[in-house]
């Protein structure tokens, strides 16, 4: 979130934030801590916050919202008026569609006060332009994004419903119809901004004991995203205007039976920003997911290998497991991934903490001569993961392949970085020149990662012997090393 250009009405600001709160407190069974407010804090590009007016003891209840206060599929008409099993889209779909339809009744939506708080352009990675996702360089995240797919589900799912019920979805925005190809585009950017509303703000709702547990197994068609579990997404009215901060955590939302109750994690001082917890995850995810980053997240960078880039570092023509051997003897074995992450090394960290298991199996796999590999094959037995020499020569030229394709040093983006922002300059930068900011940012947490690991392994590369590849090419000297 940076400033002003992303909310609807910029220039209502403080009084849409006071209409929210007047609105959200006129509704039965809220309650909202005197000792809170919603603070404006878009001079250092974070939006809405909420901070405290006076200190706070740990444990102190900071709002309540009711159940049917949350937007969301069960609180919504929707479900009612449409003849059809809203749910059965799934937790992403269902809410946009819910969210659509709410956002489309204009002031007759019970949430029309809430809408008028939330932002309708973001900085997440689905509405970069190409020569601003180029500024990632090799990141996997560029991978990540998921906007066709993302399209896909919109075009293929959610237009037909609004095409075939316009009186429960009144075009908005000066739009005329959601028939052709202007209206289908029309739609396309609406749901978008549901979507990344419900990427940046939603929760997950668990469900109450009263009520029914029949939660469906539908694909997430939205989202290429890592949830496994199928809970409803809702979105929590304040809950919500939290900002996040790894370090600074001090809240968290804990969901009652009656109510979703926000209460304080540790003291809070009159003054401070009230702050939720996103989780350990990496600048990169952090800006594909919420639209900013901040350094205090760059203890959870990562660097992302592709199982295809590994293939190719090992000499093998392609990635297919059909047609790789060594690939299928993995497999087989319920050890094969389509790529691996190695995690920033923390100080005094080994090899063995930050490579994954999996890695050195595959490393180790790939290294085997013809002869070692054709005995692994007749047991069906994949080899154990042990880091030596072959397996971390491998794997430094896998990295050294992964440095060289970001196309710029991290020395060079380091100057960059501060040519970008020197020491005393404001701290929100808008548009262009702030997403550059922030994809230098994730490149150079990145590209740090790839050199600490470079650096752990070049005593046994240097060590110990020259590379074996997957076709068996020369091995001199062996030497054993960490066992992972
Ligand atoms: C759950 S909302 C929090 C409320 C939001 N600030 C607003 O004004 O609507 C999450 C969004 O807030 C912003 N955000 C959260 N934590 C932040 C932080 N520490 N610094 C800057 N922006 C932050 C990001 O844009 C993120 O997508």
């Amino acid at each position: 979130m940076s400033s002003s250009a992303h909310f609807p009405d910029p220039s209502s600001f403080q009084h849409q934030s006071d209409q929210f709160v007047a609105w959200l407190e006129a509704n039965t069974g809220v309650k909202v801590n005197p000792k809170i407010c919603l603070a404006d804090l878009r001079s250092t590009g974070a939006g809405r916050g909420v901070v405290a007016r006076t200190n706070i003891p740990e444990g102190e209840e900071l709002f309540s919202i009711p159940r049917n206060l949350i937007l969301a599929v069960q609180n919504s008409e929707l479900k009612n008026l449409l003849g059809q099993d809203v749910d059965s889209l799934g937790p992403w779909l269902s809410l946009m569609l819910v969210m659509l339809y709410e956002y489309s009744q204009g002031a007759n939506s019970k949430w029309a006060a809430y809408f008028q708080v939330l932002p309708t352009r973001f900085d997440t990675l689905m509405f970069w332009s190409q020569e601003e996702l180029h500024q990632l360089q090799a990141s996997a995240i560029v991978d990540k994004i998921g906007k066709q797919g993302a399209d896909e589900s919109i075009l293929q799912t959610i237009l037909p419903i609004v095409r075939a019920h316009p009186g429960l979805f009144p075009p908005v925005n000066g739009v005329a119809s959601y028939e052709g190809d202007a209206g289908a585009a029309a739609l396309l950017e609406l749901a978008h901004i549901m979507g990344s509303l419900i990427m940046a703000y939603a929760f997950d709702i668990e469900k109450s004991e009263t009520e029914e547990d029949d939660v469906d197994e539908n694909d997430e068609s939205y989202m290429t995203d890592d949830e496994d579990e199928q809970l409803p997404k809702g979105m929590v009215p304040l809950a919500d205007l939290l900002n996040a901060d790894a370090d600074r955590n001090n809240a968290r939302l804990f969901q009652e039976e009656e109510c979703l109750v926000m209460k304080a994690i540790k003291p809070i001082h009159e003054g401070e920003e009230i702050f939720n917890d996103y989780g350990e995850i990496p600048r990169a995810d952090l800006l594909r997911r919420y639209g900013y980053v901040t350094d205090n997240y760059s203890q959870y960078d990562v660097i992302e290998l592709p199982l295809r880039d590994i293939c190719q570092a090992a000499g093998l023509s392609n990635s297919d497991v059909e047609s790789q051997p060594r690939l299928e003897l993995l497999e087989e074995n319920d050890v094969l991934d389509d790529g691996y992450v190695i995690p920033r090394p923390a100080p005094n960290a080994s090899l063995q903490d930050i490579i994954p298991a999996e890695l050195v199996i595959l490393l180790t796999t790939l290294s085997l001569t013809p002869e070692e590999f054709e005995q692994r094959r007749s047991k069906n037995r994949p080899p154990k993961p042990a880091m030596e020499s072959n397996q971390a020569s491998l794997l430094f030229k896998i990295l050294q392949t992964k440095q060289a394709q970001y196309g710029s040093s991290l020395g060079e983006d380091m100057q960059l970085l501060t040519s970008i922002l020197p020491p005393n300059a404001p701290a929100s930068l808008d548009g262009s020149a702030r997403r550059h900011k922030m994809a230098l940012q994730v490149r150079i947490g990145e590209k740090e990662v790839l050199q600490a690991i470079l650096a752990m392994l070049e005593p046994l590369v240097s060590g110990g012997s020259l590379k074996r590849s997957a076709n068996g090419d020369a091995d001199t000297r062996h030497s054993k090393a960490a066992r992972v």
